[in-house]
């Protein structure tokens, strides 16, 4: 059979989004899994009530405090942190499943839990911080998005200035101006990062063919 370059495995990577509350990471996840096949989410489980619209088991996987505690006990996150007032974790077998296939994963998740999962797949890791254009866009976006209280707004405007303290520990920085030049800025940095040399596994075998070493 002839070989061609779509013939070469490539190992998955684990493509994490953070930003303060209400910056765009969501709006941007979305566009990039509507057009990119390769890449799927990492459906987190949390204990915050639904927001209207919300799906179980598509944005999240809605728990009780006490289901989330028996998951930590049963070691089934990769990471998980306590954000805001309630407990988020990722699950940590799909996550594994799809890296086997050679696809890649998008997490949704805030800095405490990248530095958890920095500390256990740091090569596997390709971290993005989005940043508002300003704490007054921050702010209108919160609220045009309407569906958290005024309360759990002031909430989340009063952590944004400690959550974007953490932008130095990402690899790429996006300000998230105008959506679509931030969902390509996401694409370039995954068209690039999957092109690194140490994802491309079958590479050394394609090219010992290419010089009719086999
Ligand atoms: N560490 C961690 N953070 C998560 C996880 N899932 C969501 N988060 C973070 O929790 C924060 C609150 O998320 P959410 O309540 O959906 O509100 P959002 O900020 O509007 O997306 C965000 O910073 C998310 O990135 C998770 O599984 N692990
Ligand atoms: N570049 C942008 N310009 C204007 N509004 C935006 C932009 N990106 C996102 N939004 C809007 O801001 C609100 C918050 O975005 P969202 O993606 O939910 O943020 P996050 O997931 O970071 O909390 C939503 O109403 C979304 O439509």
């Amino acid at each position: 059979m002839p070989q061609t370059s779509s013939s070469i495995g490539r190992r998955g990577l684990m493509l994490v989004m953070s930003s303060p509350s209400g910056a765009g990471k969501t709006t941007i996840s979305r566009a990039l899994l509507a057009r990119d096949s390769g890449i799927s989410m990492s459906v987190s489980a949390t204990t915050r009530a639904p927001r209207p619209g919300e799906v179980d088991g598509k944005d999240y996987y809605f728990v009780s405090v006490e289901r989330f505690h028996a998951m930590v006990e049963n070691g089934e996150f990769l990471e998980h942190a306590r954000v805001f007032d309630n407990f988020y974790g990722t699950p940590r077998a799909p996550v594994e499943a799809v890296l086997a296939q050679g696809r890649d994963v998008l997490f949704d998740i805030d800095w405490q839990g990248t530095q958890q999962m920095r500390q256990t797949a740091r090569a596997d890791l390709v971290s993005v911080f989005v940043l508002p254009p300003s704490v007054e866009e921050l702010e209108r976006r919160l609220h045009t998005r309407a569906q958290d209280s005024a309360e759990v707004v002031a909430k989340r405007m009063a952590k944004a200035g400690d959550e974007m303290s953490h932008w130095p520990e990402y690899d790429y920085i996006i300000v998230n101006v105008e959506v679509e030049e931030s969902i390509a800025r996401v694409q370039a940095i995954l068209t690039a990062e999957r092109l690194k040399r140490e994802r491309q596994v079958g590479m050394h075998d394609f090219v010992t063919r290419l010089r009719g070493l086999e």
